[in-house]
């Protein structure tokens, strides 16, 4: 029964994440404009487009963070933007994220950075969080760093912590916005490589913001290209390398000239500095 929404039943497949034409805009500048995308567990979905177009912007609506003007987000058949309070805070212990840079509490160990969910979310004992803690460690390879202090770990160490943690309370859905930024090309394979076995092991929906074209197609599943807030091309990595859309050459190139606007929308130059009569 694909996406069932009955008590009891799990919602299936492309269901699980739903975005339905979602329209936004911070204050009267809009920025998606009419964006549907589906995601399902096991899978990873890119998202890639210009700087700009509103990838981390799709990522808070899916938090609940923000609210769409038009449009519903609805996860594991549940209205995102229709919870109250509690329920939303229920629901982000279901939402993993691996944020850019990985934002680790610098004073605390690689240990006590991957218990800290699970302090703060459940009334589990010390002997069971230790136990979860080492066994995260261990999925990213770091069991061996627990008490390493941040400032001790590598750059990549350090995105691999940030993922330990993303993973602690095992959630459905992990959304990951630039993972790779900064990563030297080892670390970064490192961290693709991961992205794509968590997806396999815990059956999570991975949701995968980032400019690393080269990565991002060697893990992911399905890719969505975001410009001027639509989906302007969608399909799987081989698929988008394949295609002819101005929009994928132009992304996948790097050409400046395109239909991806280089300008940030602007009144026109001549106005701005006074020329205009
Ligand atoms: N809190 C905010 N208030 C007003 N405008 C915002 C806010 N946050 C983001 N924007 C604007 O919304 C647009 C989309 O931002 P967003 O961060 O979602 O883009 P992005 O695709 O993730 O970009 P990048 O790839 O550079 O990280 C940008 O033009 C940005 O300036």
């Amino acid at each position: 029964m694909p996406g069932s929404t009955l008590p009891g039943f799990p919602v299936l497949s492309r269901d699980f994440l739903v975005l339905d034409r979602i329209r936004f805009g911070y204050r009267e500048r809009e920025i998606l404009k009419d964006i549907s995308l589906r995601f399902e567990r096991g899978k990873v979905v890119a998202l890639i487009g210009g700087s700009g177009c509103g990838k981390t912007t799709i990522l808070r609506l899916i938090g609940g963070q923000l609210r769409p003007q038009q449009g519903s987000v609805s996860f594991d058949g549940q209205d995102v933007h229709k919870l109250d309070r509690e329920g939303l805070f229920a629901l982000r212990k279901r939402m993993g994220m691996l944020y850019q840079f990985g934002a680790l509490f610098t004073d605390l160990t690689a240990f006590e950075n991957v218990a800290f969910p699970l302090r703060e979310h459940t009334d589990l004992t010390d002997p069971m969080i230790r136990d979860l803690v080492l066994m995260k460690l261990e999925a990213v390879g770091l069991r061996g760093a627990a008490q390493f202090g941040i400032s001790q770990l590598s750059g990549g160490m350090a995105r691999r912590v940030a993922l330990a943690r993303a993973i602690a309370l095992d959630p459905p859905l992990i959304m990951y916005d630039e993972p790779f930024a900064g990563l030297d090309p080892v670390a970064l394979a490192t961290v693709a490589n991961l992205i794509r076995r968590l997806a396999d092991s815990l059956n999570c929906a991975s949701i995968l913001v980032s400019h690393d074209i080269k990565d991002t197609f060697a893990i992911a599943d399905y890719v969505y290209l975001l410009a001027a807030g639509r989906v302007a091309a969608e399909g799987t990595p081989d698929e988008l390398r394949d295609s002819d859309d101005p929009n994928v050459r132009q992304f996948l190139e790097g050409d400046i000239d395109g239909p991806i606007a280089f300008h940030y929308q602007a009144p026109p130059l001549a106005e701005d500095l006074g020329l205009k009569r």
